[in-house]
C-alpha cells in the first residue's frame, strides 16, 4: 500500500511506513487518470499569493495538461468561479492574458463551511461531476487538498475529506492532503493534532509541506555534502569550529501582528524552515535516497540535538512591534533569536550550530555559514606583513604590516540560500602582484552567473509538484516534527513563562547586539576587511 492507492487505512505508526519505497512512489509520477486540485482557503492569502501562481507555473511547463487536470478552491466566502478568477489573475506573472485566461478557466469555486457536511458534499459532486465528464476510468482518480487554512481546522477539514471526498477506489488512484504549518504550537499540541490527522489519513497520505524544503540551495545541500568527495572528509568536529544557519527579513510583521504574536520567531521559521536546514547539514549520509531513507537520517540527528541552554539563547522584540493593535502591550514575543544546537554524536560533538533568524533587520537574505578552524602549524602569519622586494637593493627588504603575525582569515563554507543564490568558499590565497601577502579571496559559484538561463522553480511549485508524483522525501514525517518539537518545547514554554526575556532592538540595525556577543563566544571569528567586488553582470 502507498499514498497511491488504498485510502482505507490511516495509521499514525512509523513501522507502517518504514518499509515503503521512495522509488515505489517516484513510479507512481507516470499514473494517468483525472487529477483534481483542491485548494481549501482559496479566498486567503497563501492561497493567492502562492499556491495558486504555483499551481500557475506548473500549468505554463506542462506539468498540468487541461485535458485530465481541474482545480477547486473551496472557502466560505459567497463568490461566484469567475470572482475567485479574477482575484486570482493579478497574482500571475509572466505570460500573455490568454494563456492566464487557459489557466484560470480549470478553476471552480465551491463555497461551504469548514465543518458542515454539506459544502463537502457539493465538493465532492463537483469533483466526481468532473471526473465523470472527462471520461475517468472509475476509481482511477487522483485527488489532492491542500489546506491554505488555519490549523485550528485542520481536523474538521480533514474529517469532511474523509468522510465526503475520497477517491471512492481503494485499489487505484489516491487521496493526498498538503498541511501547512504550523503544525502545533508545542509537543503536546502538535501530538495531539497529529494523532487527530492519524486516524483519518496514513502517512503516506499526508504531506506536511516546509516551503525551505523545495527550495533550490536546500535541496541542492544533499548532493554537495554527499557527492563531492572534497567535503566528505572535512565535514565534522575535527575540521569545522562552527555553523551558522541565518535567516533575516528588513520588514517587520507587517499587519500580521496579532498572528505571529502567538508564535514568534522561534515557532514561525527556526522550528521548522532552519531546523529542516539544520538536519540537511548534519545529518549522516543515507542509506539511498529513497524519502524514508533520508528521513530517517533526518529523524535520528534531530534526536541526537542536546536540551538548549538558556545561556545560550539570545532574544530580541524589536520596537514598534507593539504599536500593532492585535498585540498585546506586555508581549514577550521574539521576532529574533539567536540560538544554538549541540549535536551529540562522534561527527559533531563540541560543535555549535547557531540558528538565527530575524524581523525588521538592516536585510534580507538566507544563509549558511561552515566556519572552517584555522589552518594548524601557520607558516603564513608573517605573510600578513608586506614583503617587498626592491630592485635597487641588493637583497630582499621586509617592511612588515601592521597585521604582522595576525593569524589568516579562517576558511568558510556559505551557502546563499536567498536572495541570489550563490556558494562560496572563503579562502585566503596569494594576493596577487610582487608584494609576497596573502589575502581573503573566495571561489565563487554565483547561480545568476553560472546558471543564466536557467529559471530556477519556486519552492510550492517543486512541491506540488512532488505531491502529484508522490515523493515525500522534501515532506516533514510525523516522527520527524515530534523530534523537532521535542528541542524546542522546553525553551519555548520558559519564554511563554517570561522566563527568559526578549531584548529590544532598532528596526533597521543586527538585532540586538547580544547576539554577535554569542556568535564570537561560539568561537565564530569573523573576517574583517574581506570586500567582494561583483561579477559586472547587470542581472546580478
Ligand atoms: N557570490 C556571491 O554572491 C558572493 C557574495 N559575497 C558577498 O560579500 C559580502 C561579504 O561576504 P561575507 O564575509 O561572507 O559575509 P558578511 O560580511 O555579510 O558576513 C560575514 C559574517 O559576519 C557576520 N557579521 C556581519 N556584520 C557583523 C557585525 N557588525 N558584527 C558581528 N558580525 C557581523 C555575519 O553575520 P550575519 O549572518 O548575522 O549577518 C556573518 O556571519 C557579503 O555581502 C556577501 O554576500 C561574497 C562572495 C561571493
Ligand atoms: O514561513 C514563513 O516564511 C516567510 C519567509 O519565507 P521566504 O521564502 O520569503 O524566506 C516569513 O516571512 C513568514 O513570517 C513565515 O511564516
Amino acid at each position: 500500500m502507498s499514498g497511491g492507492s488504498g485510502d482505507s487505512s490511516p495509521s499514525s505508526g512509523r513501522a507502517s511506513f518504514s518499509s515503503l519505497s521512495g522509488l515505489k512512489d517516484l513510479e507512481l509520477s507516470s499514473e494517468s487518470g483525472c487529477l483534481s486540485i483542491v485548494v481549501l482557503g482559496a479566498s486567503g492569502d497563501l492561497a493567492k499569493k502562492k499556491t495558486f501562481p504555483a499551481l500557475f507555473h506548473l500549468f505554463q511547463q506542462g506539468f498540468l495538461q487541461s485535458g485530465e487536470v481541474h482545480i477547486f478552491g473551496y472557502a466560505r466566502s459567497n463568490i461566484s468561479d469567475d470572482g475567485l478568477r479574477e482575484r486570482i489573475r493579478g497574482y500571475l506573472k509572466g505570460a500573455s492574458d490568454e494563456h492566464i485566461s487557459q489557466f484560470l478557466q480549470l478553476i471552480k469555486y465551491v463555497s461551504g463551511s469548514y465543518n458542515s457536511g454539506e459544502g463537502f458534499a457539493s465538493l465532492n459532486n463537483a469533483i466526481s461531476e468532473n471526473e465523470t465528464s472527462k471520461n475517468n476510468k472509475p476509481g482511477s482518480s487522483r485527488r489532492l487538498f491542500y489546506l491554505a487554512l488555519p490549523p485550528s481546522v485542520y481536523p474538521s477539514v480533514c474529517k469532511m475529506i474523509r468522510s465526503y471526498c475520497m477517491n471512492p477506489s481503494s485499489h487505484s488512484g489516491w487521496t493526498r492532503v498538503i498541511v501547512e504549518k504550523p503544525f502545533g504550537k508545542d509537543l503536546e499540541s502538535a501530538e495531539e493534532l497529529s494523532a487527530q490527522l492519524g486516524e483519518l489519513f496514513n502517512e503516506q497520505q499526508l504531506y506536511r509541506i516546509d516551503h525551505y524544503l523545495g527550495k533550490e540551495l536546500v535541496q541542492n545541500l544533499l548532493v554537495l555534502r554527499f557527492a563531492n568527495r572534497l567535503f566528505l572528509p572535512l565535514w565534522n568536529r575535527d575540521n569545522i569550529a562552527n555553523v551558522q544557519i541565518v535567516f533575516r527579513e528588513d520588514f517587520g510583521t507587517e499587519g500580521r501582528g496579532g498572528y505571529f504574536d502567538q508564535y514568534g520567531i522561534i515557532r514561525d521559521i527556526i522550528q521548522n524552515h532552519l531546523l529542516q536546514v539544520f538536519c540537511l547539514v548534519a545529518m549522516e549520509k543515507p542509506v539511498s535516497l529513497k524519502p524514508e531513507h533520508i528521513r530517517d537520517e533526518k529523524v535520528k540527528v534531530l534526536q541526537s540535538v542536546t536540551p538548549i541552554k538558556h545561556d545560550e539563547v539570545v532574544l530580541g522584540q524589536y520596537d514598534g512591534y507593539k504599536d500593532d493593535s492585535t498585540v498585546p502591550d506586555d508581549s514577550n514575543t521574539p521576532t529574533f533569536a539567536s540560538l544554538v544546537l549541540r549535536v551529540n554524536n562522534e561527527r559533531w560533538e563540541g560543535v555549535p550550530f547557531i540558528l538565527k533568524a530575524g524581523k525588521a533587520l538592516n536585510n534580507r537574505k538566507a544563509e549558511i555559514r561552515v566556519q572552517f578552524k584555522d589552518a594548524p602549524g601557520d607558516i603564513f602569519k608573517f605573510l600578513s606583513a608586506i614583503v617587498l622586494l626592491l630592485p635597487m637593493v641588493s637583497k630582499t627588504l621586509f617592511l612588515f604590516h601592521p597585521d604582522k603575525g595576525k593569524k589568516q582569515g579562517r576558511n568558510e563554507f556559505v551557502i546563499r540560500l536567498q536572495p541570489s543564490e550563490a556558494m562560496y568558499m572563503k579562502l585566503t590565497v596569494k594576493k596577487p602582484g610582487l608584494e609576497m601577502a596573502t589575502e581573503q579571496s573566495e571561489l565563487d559559484l554565483s547561480y545568476g552567473l553560472r546558471y543564466q538561463d536557467v529559471k530556477i522553480p519556486e519552492a510550492y511549485e517543486r512541491l506540488i509538484l512532488d505531491t502529484i508524483r508522490g515523493d515525500q522525501q522534501h515532506f516533514v514525517r510525523r516522527d520527524e516534527l515530534k523530534a523537532a518539537w521535542e528541542i524546542f518545547t522546553p525553551l519555548l514554554h520558559d519564554i511563554d513563562d517570561g522566563k527568559v526575556k526578549a531584548l529590544p532592538y532598532k528596526p533597521g540595525t543586527r538585532g540586538p547586539p547580544e547576539a554577535d556577543e554569542l556568535s564570537k563566544r561560539m568561537g565564530y571569528v569573523q573576517t574583517h576587511g574581506y570586500v567582494w567586488i561583483p561579477p559586472t553582470l547587470s542581472k546580478f
